[in-house]
């Protein structure tokens, strides 16, 4: 098995400093030849025979910038990597990262948007809201990852607690404001770095999980999708070793959620509309 993510040199320099993470990510270095990215002639060299392969590349924001902001730099970048892709690994997992995933993904269609860092952050707003172990926790996040189009689903969340429909709004708020708190406190120095690895090993382990046929692997995914009327959206997906073996529905959602649901689908559309429109004209 071949992982070959084109990884940013920060954000594993600060894995390897953090003894919490380096766990996560030895493993995936494990049964991983990690290749940094350095240049176009080196991509058919690092491509070739990859089975996973993960995209953080492009530019982060700094404060007062939204993630729509970063697409005019990084659709260029993202599409180019994707035609590589294409042409060298057609048959490889793709993990994007690189912002915004509500319109990088629709560039190349059959991508894993990596929003699992809002389930990173949901499971900690929780756990501390809710008083109990992290480790026992889920949080399904659905919608797509940017802003209001973050929508966690605490009605669902494993193990119950008895939080007030005032607890759920604020931590509801606060998730979809989560990644403005981190790059304003950056200052200038960019976005979620060792939050982003953390989070973007526990679901490259999921895919290879998925592509090494364990069963019952789920882990929400903004991806090509039929639970709404959008094209793309995040949900719970099952991984299996063609990659999406089932993208699964909302479940039944409480009348706060349903609304969250509505409002954001104006949003999640444009957004997505951009990233074909991108496609479509280049
Ligand atoms: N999906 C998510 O949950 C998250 C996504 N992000 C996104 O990840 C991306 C990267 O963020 P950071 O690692 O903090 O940025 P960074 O600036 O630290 O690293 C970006 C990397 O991209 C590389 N790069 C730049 N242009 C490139 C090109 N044309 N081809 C290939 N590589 C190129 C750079 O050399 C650098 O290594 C940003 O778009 C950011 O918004 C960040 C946090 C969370
Ligand atoms: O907000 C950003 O620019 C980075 C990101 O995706 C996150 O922290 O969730």
């Amino acid at each position: 098995m071949k992982l070959n993510p084109l990884v940013s040199q920060l954000a594993l320099s600060d894995i390897d400093n953090t003894p919490g993470v380096a766990a996560d990510v030895s493993h995936v270095n494990s049964r991983a030849e990690v290749a940094g990215y350095v240049g176009e002639e080196q991509l058919e060299k690092a491509l070739e025979g990859c089975d996973l392969v993960i995209i953080p590349a492009g530019v982060p924001r700094k404060p007062g910038m939204s993630r729509d902001d970063l697409f005019n730099i990084n659709a260029g970048i993202v599409k180019g990597l994707c035609s590589a892709i294409a042409k060298y690994c057609p048959t490889a997992l793709v993990n994007m990262i690189s912002n915004p995933v509500n319109s990088t993904v629709p560039i190349a269609a059959e991508l894993f948007g990596v929003a699992t860092l809002d389930v990173v952050r949901a499971k900690n707003f929780y756990t501390e809201k809710a008083k109990i172990n992290v480790g026992d926790v889920n949080v399904p996040v659905v919608g797509g990852h940017a802003g209001i189009t973050i929508l966690p689903l605490f009605s669902q969340a494993t193990p119950k607690a008895n939080l007030s429909e005032g607890d759920i709004k604020v931590l509801t708020k606060r998730m979809q404001d989560g990644d403005t708190e981190v790059v304003e406190a950056k200052a200038g120095k960019g976005s979620a770095t060792l939050s982003t690895a953390y989070a973007g090993a526990i679901f490259a382990d999921a895919c290879l999980k998925g592509l090494n046929g364990v069963p019952h692997v789920v882990e929400c995914s903004f991806v090509q999708s039929t639970v709404t009327e959008l094209p793309f959206f995040a949900s719970k997906v099952r991984l299996r070793k063609n990659g999406v073996g089932e993208v699964l529905g909302l479940s039944s959602l409480s009348e706060y959620e349903k609304n969250g649901l509505e409002s954001l689908k104006p949003e999640l559309k444009a957004s997505i509309h951009k990233g074909i429109n991108f496609a479509n004209q280049s």
